[in-house]
């Protein structure tokens, strides 16, 4: 029975490739990674996407992954918004993929180690719009 008709497509294979059991390098790193760092459970999932939804972030279809355009008034105020975000990085020990041209700043959040969406993301998501709100 093919895995469309065993209703694995949309979010159920993703759902359950994202778990720790199919992460390897996640199940492997859970020992030494903080708490932040832990899958959301579905209902914190739902909370914490509906929130950063509501502050411009957005859901990437191809990756379990959230995404955010920045638009600040010149490239002195992105650049210092990065800087302010890549000490928090290093604090963490958390990265953000992103691209900057002049004033616009592209973020993408995702937890390499586990190839999904967890704790740290949303922790970080939630510093960036913070350090864009204080430019
Ligand atoms: C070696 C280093 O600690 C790891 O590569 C860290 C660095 N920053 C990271 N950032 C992100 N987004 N995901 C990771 O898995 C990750 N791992």
């Amino acid at each position: 029975m093919s895995a469309a008709a065993l209703g694995l497509r949309g979010r159920l294979l993703p759902a359950l490739l994202r778990s720790p059991w199919f992460a390897p390098g996640c199940r492997r790193s859970l020992s030494a990674m903080s708490a932040e760092s832990h899958w959301l459970t579905a209902e914190e999932r739902n909370q914490v996407i509906h929130d950063l939804k509501a502050s411009g972030w957005s859901e990437l279809n191809e990756r379990d992954a959230i995404y955010k355009e920045f638009c600040f008034k010149n490239f002195n105020q992105a650049f210092g918004f990065m800087s302010r975000v890549a000490l928090q990085a290093e604090k963490m020990n958390h990265h953000p993929e992103w691209f900057n041209v002049y004033n616009k700043v592209q973020i993408t959040l995702i937890s390499h180690d586990c190839g999904g969406l967890t704790k740290r993301d949303i922790k970080l998501a939630q510093f960036i719009d913070k350090a864009a709100a204080s430019v």
